[in-house]
C-alpha cells in the first residue's frame, strides 16, 4: 500500500512521505518501549521494595517526554502531508481533464471524475493524515512489545507471537473482501454521479415531454444500486472486524490463563504477572483498531489505483517534430473517421480557401459538426490526414493559437456577460473585451439587462436566448482573434431583431479570416465564397451558390427546400 501510494505521487512527495513514516515510526517505538518498561516499574511498586522502582519511573517518564516530542511534529507533519496531496492531486487531474480527448467525456464519466475529485482524493489524503500513524502504531508497538515479553516469559511471547500471526492473516483476507466491495461501490457511486448529472442536463427535454417520471427510473435504480453496495460494503468489514475482535479476546484470554497457570506453579510472581499482563492488554488493544483500519486502508488502495487509472488515460498524441503553418487554408486529405466503429466520413476530401467564408451544407447526421471537431483537434481522423497552412494538425505547435470555434450548444459560465466575453483571451485589455463585444453586438444584450456588463449570464447561460449566447461566443472569438473561425450556425429561429444582429456579428468574424460555418441560413449561403456539400460522408458538391443552383443537383435541391421552409410564416387570421 505505501509502496503503490508513493509510486502514484511521484519522486516529489517521497521525502515528505519517508520523513513522515520515520516520525510514525519513532514515535511507535518509543510508545512499546514505554509500555515495556512498565513491567519493571509494576515489578518493583508490587514487590518488597517499591523504593526500587524510581529509576525506572524517570526512564518511564523520559520515554514519554521524548514520545510527546516526536508525536507533535509527526502529527502536524501528518495533516500538512495530506494537504499538500491533495492539493496535488487536484492539480494533476484537473490538468489530466484538460488533455484528455473530448470523445473521452460521457456524463457517467463526468459523474465519475466529480466522484474522483471529491471523495478519491479525500479518501487518499486520509492515509498521511489519519490512516498511516494508527497503522504503523499497530505494526511496530505489538512487535516491540513481543520482543520484549521475550526477555520475561519465552511461553507468553510465543502466545503473543501466534496470536499476532492469526491477526495479521485475518487482517488480509478481511481487506481483499473489502477492498472487493469497495471496487463495486465506488463503480455504483460514479454511475449515481453520472446519472445524477444526466437527470439535471435532460430537465428541460423530461419536462417538454411530461416525461419527468422516466427520467427519475434510471436515477432511482442508480441510487438504490448505491445503498445496496453500501451495505455490501458493511457486510464485507464484517468479518474482519469479528475475526480481529474475537482473536483479540482469546489472546487475551490464553494470555491471562497461561499467566495464571505460570503464577500457581511459581514460575512468575504475582506482581510480575500483573505487569506482564498490562502488557498483554496493551499488545491486544490495537488488534481490536486494526479491523477498521483495514477497510480505511483498502479503500485508499483503491483510490491510488482509481486516480492511476485516470493519470495513465491516453491523450492525444504530441508530435515531437512540429511545424509552422504556411498560411491559413484548411485541407481535409481522404478523412475516414467513425464513432465507436460507426463509420461517418468515409474518405472525405474538401479544401477550406483562406480568408473566405466556406459554408458547410448536408442532411442531418452528415458528419458537419463531426468535420469541424477533427479540425479544431477534439479527436483524431482514423485515417487520412487535417491540414491547416499545409501542415498536419497533429504537427501544429499550438492549433488553439490558430483556430476558435463557435458551436451551437455555447457554455456560458455562471459570471457576468463581461467575465463571459473575457474567456475568450483573459489577458485583453477592458477596452478590447468592450470593443469585441460591441462588435459581436453584446452591447444590446447589456442594455436589455439589469446590471449591464455586470449582469449575471446564470449557470450555462440560463439567462440568455441561444441566439445571445452565440453572440457572447462571436465576442470571444472576435477577442481571441485567430486566422480561422469554426462556426456551427444556430438552427433555432431567431427573432428579427437576434438574427439582423447575429448575421452583423457574423460578417465582422469574417472580415479577413479563414471560415469555415455549417451553414442553416439562405443569407449564410447567398454571402458564402465556396459552398461544400456533405453527403454520406463525403463531399458531394462544391462550388458557389450559383454556379451550384445551375446545376440543380443536391445543393439546388436542398435551397429549393430550404427557401419553401423559409416561406411559410404562421399569420393569425
Ligand atoms: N459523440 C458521439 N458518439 C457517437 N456518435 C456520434 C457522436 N457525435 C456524433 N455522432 C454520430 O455521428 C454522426 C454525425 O454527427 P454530426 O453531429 O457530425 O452530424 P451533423 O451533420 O453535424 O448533424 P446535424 O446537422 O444534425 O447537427 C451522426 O450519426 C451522430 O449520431
Amino acid at each position: 500500500m505505501i509502496r503503490r501510494l508513493f509510486a502514484a505521487l511521484g519522486p516529489e512527495h517521497d521525502s515528505a512521505l519517508r520523513r513522515l513514516l520515520g516520525l510514525f515510526a519513532a514515535a511507535a517505538l518509543l510508545q512499546g518501549a514505554a509500555f515495556v518498561l512498565l513491567v519493571p516499574v509494576l515489578g518493583e511498586v508490587l514487590g518488597n521494595e517499591p523504593e526500587r522502582a524510581w529509576p525506572w519511573v524517570i526512564a518511564l517518564a523520559v520515554l514519554w517526554i521524548g514520545y510527546a516530542a516526536v508525536n507533535y511534529p509527526a502529527a502536524l507533519a501528518g495533516y500538512k502531508t495530506g494537504t499538500n496531496l491533495s492539493r496535488d492531486l487536484h492539480h494533476r487531474i484537473g490538468d489530466k481533464v484538460a488533455q484528455l480527448p473530448l470523445a473521452w467525456f460521457s456524463a457517467d464519466r463526468v459523474g465519475g471524475i466529480g466522484h474522483l475529485a471529491a471523495q478519491r482524493v479525500v479518501d487518499i489524503m486520509s492515509v498521511p493524515a489519519h490512516l498511516l500513524r494508527p497503522l504503523v502504531d499497530t505494526c511496530v508497538t505489538p512487535l516491540v512489545v513481543v520482543l520484549a515479553m521475550f526477555v520475561f516469559d519465552w511461553r507468553l511471547a510465543v502466545s503473543m507471537a501466534v496470536a499476532a500471526v492469526a491477526a495479521a492473516v485475518t487482517f488480509r483476507m478481511a481487506g481483499r473482501g473489502m477492498q472487493a466491495a469497495d471496487r463495486h461501490a465506488d463503480a455504483v457511486h460514479a454511475d449515481a454521479a453520472g446519472r445524477i448529472v444526466e437527470f439535471a442536463r435532460a430537465q428541460p427535454v423530461l419536462r417538454a415531454f411530461g416525461r419527468t417520471v422516466e427520467g427519475h427510473t434510471a436515477l432511482d435504480d442508480a441510487l438504490t444500486a448505491q445503498h445496496t453496495a453500501g451495505r455490501r460494503m458493511l457486510r464485507a468489514g464484517m468479518p474482519g472486524i469479528v475475526g480481529l475482535g474475537f482473536i483479540a479476546q482469546a489472546s487475551f484470554i490464553v494470555l491471562l490463563a497461561l499467566g495464571t497457570y505460570l503464577a500457581l506453579d511459581g514460575s512468575l510472581g504475582t506482581a510480575e504477572l500483573i505487569a506482564l499482563l498490562v502488557l498483554a492488554a496493551r499488545f491486544v488493544e490495537p488488534i481490536m483498531f486494526i479491523a477498521e483500519l483495514g477497510g480505511a486502508v483498502r479503500v485508499a488502495q483503491n483510490a491510488v489505483d482509481e486516480i492511476n487509472a485516470l493519470l495513465d488515460t491516453e491523450t492525444l498524441p504530441e508530435s515531437e517534430v512540429t511545424r509552422q503553418p504556411d498560411g491559413a487554408d484548411i485541407e481535409l486529405d481522404e478523412v475516414r473517421f467513425g464513432y465507436d466503429g460507426t463509420a461517418v466520413l468515409d474518405g472525405l476530401s474538401m479544401r477550406v480557401p483562406e480568408r473566405r467564408m466556406t459554408a458547410l451544407v448536408g442532411p442531418s447526421g452528415a458528419g458537419k459538426t463531426t468535420v469541424i471537431k477533427l479540425i479544431a483537434r477534439f479527436f483524431d481522423p482514423d485515417a487520412g490526414s487535417v491540414r491547416v497552412g499545409g501542415v498536419d494538425v497533429r504537427r501544429l505547435p499550438d492549433p488553439t493559437s490558430l483556430i476558435s470555434a463557435v458551436f451551437q450548444d455555447v457554455y456560458l459560465f455562471d459570471g457576468t456577460i463581461l467575465d463571459n466575453v473575457r474567456v475568450g483571451r483573459p489577458d485583453a485589455t477592458d477596452e478590447e473585451v468592450y470593443a469585441a463585444a460591441r462588435t459581436a453586438r453584446v452591447d444590446d444584450i447589456a442594455d436589455r439587462l439589469p446590471g449591464g456588463w455586470d449582469a449575471p449570464v446564470g449557470e450555462g447561460g440560463s439567462r440568455l436566448s441561444g441566439g445571445e449566447r452565440q453572440r457572447i461566443s462571436i465576442a470571444r472569438a472576435l477577442l481571441k482573434d485567430t486566422p480561422i473561425v469554426l462556426f456551427d450556425e444556430a438552427t433555432a429561429a431567431l427573432d428579427a431583431e437576434n438574427e439582423h444582429a447575429l448575421q452583423q456579428a457574423m460578417a465582422a468574424l469574417s472580415r479577413d479570416r479563414t471560415v469555415l460555418v455549417i451553414a442553416h441560413r439562405l443569407h449564410t449561403l447567398r454571402e458564402a465564397d465556396h459552398i461544400v456539400v456533405l453527403d454520406g460522408g463525403r463531399a458531394v458538391e462544391e462550388g458557389v451558390h450559383d454556379e451550384l443552383l445551375a446545376r440543380d443537383g443536391r445543393y439546388a435541391h436542398y435551397w429549393r427546400e430550404r427557401s419553401r421552409a423559409h416561406g411559410w410564416r404562421l399569420t393569425s387570421v
